[in-house]
């Protein structure tokens, strides 16, 4: 993965950091990454996530689909980092991605038409949980479980789950003698796209987990003392920076419509990592070209309070664009469409920098397996490095934990201090 951050530079951006700033950050980044180096070394809580292209094994993971293999589709049955790194894997790598469907959300009319549309004795089922007791992921599993019943289809035969040693789901999936994977140990949901979490999907639909692993890997590796060697440091000390400077909003726009789920997915990393104290910043999503039809006006011209990361990968498959036979078209005479979305790119990030709005470039050498893990490792380091700078504890989720509660609470109809809240909770309403 390569980091170009010259448009967030101080003499191109307001904010903007500046080169003197950068070097005295990069002494900061030097003790962040012995904190995280030293995490890693011990398998630390959350820094343990920094080792899964080493610790996840993809035989494994490919042994326990075996049974399920020859599925046309499989169905994500989880939410949040039980689902977001699965389906940014599969989007981004399969070629019929449709193959791959997620259900974390309950909406009620979502779930039936979704299972309505699937051919339910030609797909598997990925039921995760890490927690084992998450509402949305259980109540649509037994949703899911009926409908295939519901159909003459045996669902037992069709279900792997992952999670832990106990809890709801370990009990559905002991009682039915399911095939089971093991969560990666001291990994939070977020970070664990990379392990037996993200990846059970991708192996039903073949795809190429080891490649995924390696480029992670060669991320790893390469992890050093200075953001100037680093680029996935490099990414993360400028996205603090910029934040420190008021660039409160992350604006992540890929240029391939492959990489829109990988912008859902850095939203829960940045968002659940790094909102704590009263700080972090809001990850917008955004996908190139068409967000230039929409947001990019107040990207450019709004308040000065974003950053835009802009991704791509260098090389595409390429789509000519037909001789226009019109003299007002010419401009698309010989072109592709892959030329056209670059220029798209480059245009805005050139458009950002004339208005002095900052943006940083991520780039990859192309969309395969390899150049993505590198892309969702960099991520992760670099989300690992900002957290270590603004001093958060980025492997928590209290407040989210807070609302789960509350929802199991109120549907248990229990009187706890979170189903109190929610009934005192303010209103004042205009109907
Ligand atoms: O994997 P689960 O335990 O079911 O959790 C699923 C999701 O639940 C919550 O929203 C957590 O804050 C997320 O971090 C987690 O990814």
């Amino acid at each position: 993965m390569h980091v170009d951050i010259g448009a967030a530079l101080g003499t191109v951006a307001d904010p903007g950091v500046d080169e003197d700033a950068l070097d005295a950050l990069d002494e900061r980044v030097a003790a962040a990454h012995e904190t995280i180096a030293d995490g890693r070394e011990a398998d630390e809580f959350g820094y343990a996530a920094l080792n899964l292209p080493d610790r996840t094994d993809p035989e494994m993971i490919r042994e326990a689909v075996e049974p399920v293999a020859d599925a046309e589709y499989v169905v994500t049955v989880g939410i949040g980092g039980s689902a977001l790194g699965a389906k940014t894997v599969t989007a981004a790598l399969a070629d019929d991605p449709d193959r791959h469907v997620v259900l974390d959300n309950v909406d009620p009319e979502h779930v039936e038409r979704t299972l309505a549309g699937l051919p339910l004795e030609d797909t598997a089922i990925s039921v995760v949980s890490k927690s084992g007791t998450t509402a949305e992921t259980l109540a649509n599993f037994l949703v899911v479980r009926e409908a295939y019943e519901s159909r003459g289809v045996d669902w037992t035969e069709r279900t792997v789950a992952t999670t832990g040693e106990s809890g709801p789901l370990r009990e559905l999936a002991d009682e039915e003698d399911l095939p089971t994977l093991p969560l990666p140990d001291g990994v939070p949901g977020r970070f664990a796209a990379l392990s037996t979490v993200g990846l059970v999907p991708a192996a039903i639909v073949d795809l190429d987990i080891e490649g995924l692993l390696a480029g992670a890997g060669d991320v790893a590796d390469d992890l050093g003392p200075s953001l100037y060697d680093t680029p996935a440091y490099a990414y993360g000390a400028v996205a603090y920076a910029l934040e420190e400077r008021g660039a409160s909003v992350n604006a992540v726009m890929p240029y391939a419509e492959r990489l829109e789920y990988f912008a859902e997915w850095f939203a829960q990393l940045w968002a659940e990592s790094l909102g704590k104290d009263g700080r972090g910043q809001t990850p917008a999503r955004a996908l190139g070209a068409t967000d230039q039809h929409s947001q990019l006006q107040l990207y450019r011209a709004g308040p000065r309070d974003k950053m835009v990361t802009v991704v791509r990968p260098r090389e595409r498959a390429d789509v000519p664009v037909p001789d226009p036979g019109n003299e007002s078209l010419s401009y698309l005479a010989g072109a592709d469409l892959g030329e056209l979305l670059d220029a798209e790119y480059d245009a805005t990030v050139a458009s950002l920098s004339a208005a002095g709005r900052p943006a940083v470039e991520l780039e990859l050498d192309r969309l395969d397996a390899r150049n993505l893990g590198e892309l969702l490792y960099a991520m992760e380091a670099a989300c690992v490095l900002v957290g270590e700078l603004a001093d958060v504890e980025t492997f928590t989720q209290p407040a989210v934990e807070w609302g789960k509660r509350a929802a199991r609470g109120l549907l248990a109809g229990e009187d706890t201090e979170e189903t109190r809240t929610v009934a005192d909770r303010p209103s004042y309403r205009i109907d």
